[in-house]
């Protein structure tokens, strides 16, 4: 089978993709290589029955793949996408996972010619619900635009942007996003703890509290807002804890430096 898709890196979030584009069905494993150094990880690739090598220079000489994905960390990310500059003839679209690195350092790398995504996704994509946000540069054709957004839309929902600079913002939010409420039901599991309950049932309710009333909001026809209400006696238990949460915008202006954090190390990330 021809190879549509070579995956460079396939650590937490290129494995997290991958598994839902084969669950999918959208792509077959044979049309994917994966390029991964560390061994662990290529078997893991390998298992789903996909190609697998350690380097680049392993792709398959015949190999014109629709799609490179770059999913390593910014940091080597110049040096690993010049390995694919014999894709960079304009027949294969580039798409990079990676926080921070503009369009433009790929440009510089691959040329004029090569049509570049810049995708932001977060690792619930594993399990088909994660948030994928999509910046494409001119050079990607209609079609493809489609084709990639079919296929990402395996791992969850997608949305596109025109302005690359929101890029950080939403790497802030959605990418590290996940690892705020991983936080969130660790410190609501030690709050449960001090408050008298066993570990393991006050993990069980911080995580199915957390399931549910995301679940909820994302089905309910009703602002998050009206939600909060509705939970919220008058006088009751609800309006105290919340007197400490959103006293002085307290939780408001704790996760507004969050993101604001998040924000600026992505844009030192791309220099
Ligand atoms: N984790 C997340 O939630 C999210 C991550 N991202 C972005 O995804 C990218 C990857 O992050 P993440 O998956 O967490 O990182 P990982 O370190 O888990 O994965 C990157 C993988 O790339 C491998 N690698 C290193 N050099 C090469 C190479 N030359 N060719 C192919 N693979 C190589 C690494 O191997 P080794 O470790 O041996 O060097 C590693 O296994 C980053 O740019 C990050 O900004 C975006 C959104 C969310
Ligand atoms: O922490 C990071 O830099 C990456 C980008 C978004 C999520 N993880």
């Amino acid at each position: 089978m021809t190879i549509r898709l070579v995956l460079a890196g396939c650590g937490n979030m290129g494995y997290a993709m991958l598994s839902g584009w084969l669950k999918s069905g959208k792509l077959e494993p044979s049309a994917v290589f994966v390029v991964e150094p560390n061994a662990e990880l290529r078997k893991r690739a390998e298992a789903l029955g996909c190609g697998a090598a350690a380097d680049a220079s392993a792709i398959p000489p015949d190999a014109a793949p629709d799609l490179v994905v770059i999913a390593v960390k910014p940091q080597v990310i110049r040096d690993v996408t010049a390995n694919y500059k014999r894709f960079s003839d304009g027949r294969t679209t580039f798409v990079s996972i990676a926080a921070g690195t503009p369009v433009a350092t790929f440009a510089e790398i691959l040329g004029d010619l090569a049509p570049i995504v810049r995708c932001m996704p977060n690792t619930p994509a594993a399990i088909g619900k994660g948030m994928m946000v999509v910046f494409s540069n001119p050079l990607v054709l209609d079609d493809v635009r489609r084709f990639v957004s079919e296929l990402l839309s395996a791992s969850g929902v997608v949305t596109t942007i025109d302005d690359e600079s929101l890029m950080d913002a939403v790497t802030a939010v959605s990418g590290s996003g996940p690892a705020y409420i991983f936080h969130f039901i660790e410190a609501l599991t030690v709050a449960g703890e001090k408050a008298g309950l066993p570990a393991e049932t006050a993990k069980l309710l911080a995580m199915q509290t957390v399931y549910g009333a995301a679940s909820l909001a994302a089905e309910s026809d009703e602002e998050p807002g009206v939600l909060r209400r509705q939970v919220t006696s008058p006088n009751g238990t609800t309006a105290a804890a919340l007197a400490v949460l959103m006293g002085e915008d307290r939780l408001t202006k704790l996760l507004t430096d969050a993101v604001e954090a998040a924000r600026l190390r992505s844009i030192e990330l791309g220099k």
